[in-house]
């Protein structure tokens, strides 16, 4: 495992007070509590809706899951499913989904849920707190006590900082009393004008697994692009990519080694029920640890990990 990074510093905090109050304190009328039937027509999801200055984001406590940012004057960063249901327990498409705590299929046991459990769990909102640039901080929290899914018990909290940038930082614990492993990624679909035209630079020269061909391993020459299924995971990547599209995307990652580039292409795309012709539209450049880059953590150990996301 990699050495980890010191605890994130705290910033500058401008104000502060337990979260239950946001909903009521004029001091944090950034921070609407809703639901996925008011702002998409469907119910099932609460959602929080930030409204700042410096950006619009909406995010569902399902998951700790942002569904949409778009700082001030910038187009949207991110990618939500048109046909995605909002039922609770459902995982959402779009937005940033976290898979933890095992990335893709669960290699001991292929029956368990993809991409881990906390996605379709309900998060509490610790904290929520406007930093002096404006940026709003939310922490979100959960706790695993140790089930048949997943043994070993752990304590996730993702801060999410939205400013000018999307910025999260998540810290994971191991409350079990023995070592586990845990995989993860923030799976980022990011919104683009047209996933057959775009180009993602910052993987040149890499290894990668690939998925479509039973995880065969490859090197990729020059930039990612997407004509048809992509599936691929780069192992110890580097911490910054740029994806080219009108108005490009870039991620600059610390203590995140595994990224992984997806789209499913026309033909898979069909046969999924919340893309189908909409696959155009997104690609997902995801960023964590998995694979040779996971995760060992020992008996109250802790590992942290950030990602800044912008147009
Ligand atoms: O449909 P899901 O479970 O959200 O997964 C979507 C995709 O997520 C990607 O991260 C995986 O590499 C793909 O293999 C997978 O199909």
């Amino acid at each position: 495992m990699y050495p980890l990074p010191a605890p994130f510093p705290s910033k500058n905090k401008k104000t502060e007070s337990p979260a239950v109050a946001a909903f009521d304190d004029p001091a944090h009328s950034y921070l609407t509590r809703t639901d996925s039937g008011a702002l998409y027509g469907n119910p099932g999801l609460d959602l929080l809706l930030v409204e700042t200055g410096l950006c619009r984001a909406v995010i569902s406590l399902q998951g700790a899951q942002v569904l949409e940012f778009a700082a001030s004057g910038r187009a949207p960063l991110l990618w939500l499913s048109p046909a995605t249901p909002f039922a609770a327990g459902t995982a959402v498409r779009g937005g940033v989904p976290l898979c933890l705590p095992w990335f893709g299929e669960n290699r001991e046991d292929p029956s368990k849920p993809k991409h881990g459990l906390v996605r379709t769990q309900l998060w509490e909102l610790a904290d929520s707190e406007m930093l002096s640039d404006g940026a709003v901080e939310l922490t979100l929290r959960f706790q695993h006590p140790g089930d048949e899914l997943f043994p070993a018990s752990f304590t996730c909290t993702l801060k999410i900082v939205l400013g000018k940038s999307l910025i999260f930082e998540l810290e994971l614990t191991n409350s079990a009393d023995s070592p586990a492993e845990y995989s993860w990624a923030l799976h980022s679909y990011f919104a683009v004008e047209d996933v057959n035209a775009v180009e993602v630079e910052g993987l040149d020269g890499g290894e990668f697994l690939d998925k479509t061909r039973a995880f065969v391993r490859d090197r990729l020459d020059g930039m990612q692009t997407f004509a048809g299924e992509v599936d691929r995971v780069f192992e110890r990547a580097p911490a910054h990519q740029v994806i080219h599209t009108p108005n490009s995307i870039t991620a600059e990652s610390e203590n995140c080694h595994t990224v992984i580039t997806w789209n499913p292409g026309a033909e898979l795309a069909a046969t999924i029920s919340d893309i189908g012709p909409h696959y155009r539209g997104f690609v997902c450049v995801e960023h964590g640890n998995a694979f040779a880059d996971s995760w060992r953590l020992q008996p109250g150990e802790s590992a942290r990990a950030r990602l800044t996301l912008g147009r």
